[in-house]
């Protein structure tokens, strides 16, 4: 009789892996957005619905404090089914931001950008002003802000799109004009939405918070070695459904005999025919991240779990320093290499 397959219920600890992607282009678009905000009437926060809680930023509690906020959660359909257990997680989402509204997004789904282009309009007619309703889309890198400032357009004013969209996150580099999404009605402007790009947390607390993010697409694919993401997320599948890959090989640990097997079956072959175990890991974490190999949070969701996450954050200040000053250390090696390399 066949063993019964175990997954395994702990992931390595990982130290080497990178902490940090904040890179100049976030932290001058975060800057730039403070200095807009005078001119805002309303933020549009949007999270990563895989990762509630990792996706986060600190950084935007303490830069948009004080704004309204609507909290948008892009990429439903690639964590949700639609079972009671997905809609009873979302119900608890929903009072971890209280007293902050909450809307549940695909790209896809023509009524949940339309609840959005409610939400504004109801907005804009409460808050009566010639000048318009003027918004401002803000979140993770890759988190999906472009695309849905392309729906609203799109569903809004029957417009096409404007906004570079990508797989890789940084496509959005800096803070566009406003974008028409409503138009105008009783003797008012529209509602306009402006884009920025991703901003990424200055440092991590761990290396799954890394993964994760990673796994998302909020870090560049260069960043993390593919077969260790793969590995992170073989690891996650295996704890959800083990089949999911079945048309590749029987439920495994070993993420190399996997990537082997998937290597071989869609034909990813290096020079001399041997197998591509990296273009393998690559292309299994873009099925992920398309939904074709499952759709899941990768977060724990409990009533406490957002409060216990700004525990865990307070402590982290000092590390949110070193960030700051490894960041201005990278610039300075940098811009040292780039005068050596002209001979400055
Ligand atoms: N399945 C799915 N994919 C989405 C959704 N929204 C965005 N995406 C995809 O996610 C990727 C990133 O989308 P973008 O709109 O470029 O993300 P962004 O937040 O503007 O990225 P930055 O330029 O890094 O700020 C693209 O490949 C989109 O097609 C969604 O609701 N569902």
């Amino acid at each position: 009789m066949a063993s019964q397959f175990l997954p395994r219920t702990t992931f390595p600890t990982l130290d080497s892996l990178p902490r940090s992607y904040f890179l100049g282009h976030h932290r001058a678009g975060l800057s730039k957005m403070k200095a807009l905000l005078g001119q805002i009437d309303l933020v549009i926060e949007c999270r990563d619905y895989r990762v509630p809680l990792t996706s986060r930023n600190p950084m935007f509690e303490a830069s948009l404090a004080g704004k309204n906020r609507l909290i948008v959660y892009t990429k439903r359909d690639l964590g949700s089914m639609g079972k009671k257990g997905d809609l009873q997680r979302e119900e608890i989402i929903k009072q971890w931001h209280a007293p902050f509204p909450v809307i549940f997004t695909s790209i896809t789904s023509r009524p949940s950008i339309r609840a959005v282009l409610q939400f504004a309009r109801s907005y804009s007619l409460d808050r009566f002003s010639v000048t318009g309703l003027r918004m401002l889309v803000v979140g993770m890198p890759n988190v999906g802000k472009s695309s849905l400032l392309n729906a609203l357009r799109s569903l809004g004013v029957s417009k096409g799109k404007v906004a570079s969209t990508g797989a890789q996150p940084g496509v959005t580099r800096k803070i566009a004009t406003g974008v028409k999404i409503i138009e105008g009605q009783e003797g008012m402007e529209g509602v306009y939405l402006l884009d920025t790009p991703g901003v990424f947390v200055p440092h991590v607390p761990d290396a799954e918070t890394m993964l994760k993010l990673a796994l998302c697409g909020s870090v560049k694919d260069t960043i993390i070695a593919p077969v260790t993401l793969a590995d992170y997320l073989l690891y996650r599948i295996n704890l959800v459904t083990p089949g999911l890959y079945a048309e590749y090989h029987p439920p495994t640990n070993e993420v190399i005999t996997l990537l082997n097997a998937i290597a071989e079956k869609t034909g990813r072959l290096q020079k001399g025919g041997t197998l591509d175990t990296e273009a393998a890991a690559l292309w299994m974490i873009q099925r992920w991240r398309t939904g074709h190999l499952g759709r899941f949070m990768l977060d724990e969701i409990s009533e406490d779990a957002l409060e216990n996450k700004k525990i865990e954050e307070g402590a982290m200040v000092p590390s949110m320093h070193q960030a700051r000053k490894a960041d201005k250390e990278m610039r300075r090696a940098r811009s040292k290499s780039r005068r050596q390399a002209v001979g400055v």
